[in-house]
């Protein structure tokens, strides 16, 4: 079973550059919609969350499309809502930008029903270096494409990790596909 679904250049480079655009303008005006993870030796980066934002539906329709062929194509896992708001997460090699290797299934009630994570490359990979997102289904480590505008979607449980940032700013969004527990 392949685990690592990718579609490149699901989103064009302008639109690419619309998405972070539009983050932006939230964490300059309203720093109470800006999220700064805690746990810093889990990862250090900062979070938007895109229902906050306006103007970017689209961006919501898109990605739901994406998921439902990936899940026809690929994965067939039962699916049944997006519960949770997408995140635009900005990992800036001035502070060490980083996530260290983790599952998305958490604790909580809504975490624990995550089944598929999707993962989209804003930015433009030589804006920066570092930042390459890692997914380890077994043994061998996959890496995602850096490729700007290219989604990657694998299970929710599998482990992943982003590599520190060096230099320069890497910015991605992650949305979760939510359902039953696994049977
Ligand atoms: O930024 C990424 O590429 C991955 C983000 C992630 O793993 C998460 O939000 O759970
Ligand atoms: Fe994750």
């Amino acid at each position: 079973m392949t685990v690592l679904y990718s579609v490149p250049e699901a989103f064009s480079p302008g639109e690419c550059d619309r998405i972070i655009a539009a983050i932006t303008v939230v964490r300059s005006k309203d720093a109470m919609l800006v999220g700064q993870t805690k746990d810093h030796t889990l990862r250090t980066a900062k979070l938007v969350w895109v229902d906050d934002v306006d103007g970017l539906d689209w961006v919501m329709n898109r990605l739901i499309e994406i998921v439902r062929k990936s899940n026809v194509d690929q994965f067939d896992f039962d699916l049944r809502e997006f519960a949770e708001s997408p995140q635009v997460a900005s990992y800036n090699a001035s502070d060490n930008g980083h996530f260290a290797w983790h599952s998305d299934i958490g604790d909580g009630p809504v975490a624990r029903k995550r089944k598929l994570t999707l993962v989209l490359q804003l930015s433009l990979p030589s804006s920066y270096d570092g930042g390459d997102l890692e997914i380890m289904p077994s043994a061998q480590v996959l890496s995602a494409s850096r490729a700007q505008g290219c989604v990657s979607i694998f299970p929710s449980f599998a482990l992943h990790q982003v590599v520190p940032v060096h230099s320069g700013v890497r910015h991605s969004l992650t949305l979760w596909a939510h359902g039953p527990a696994f049977r």
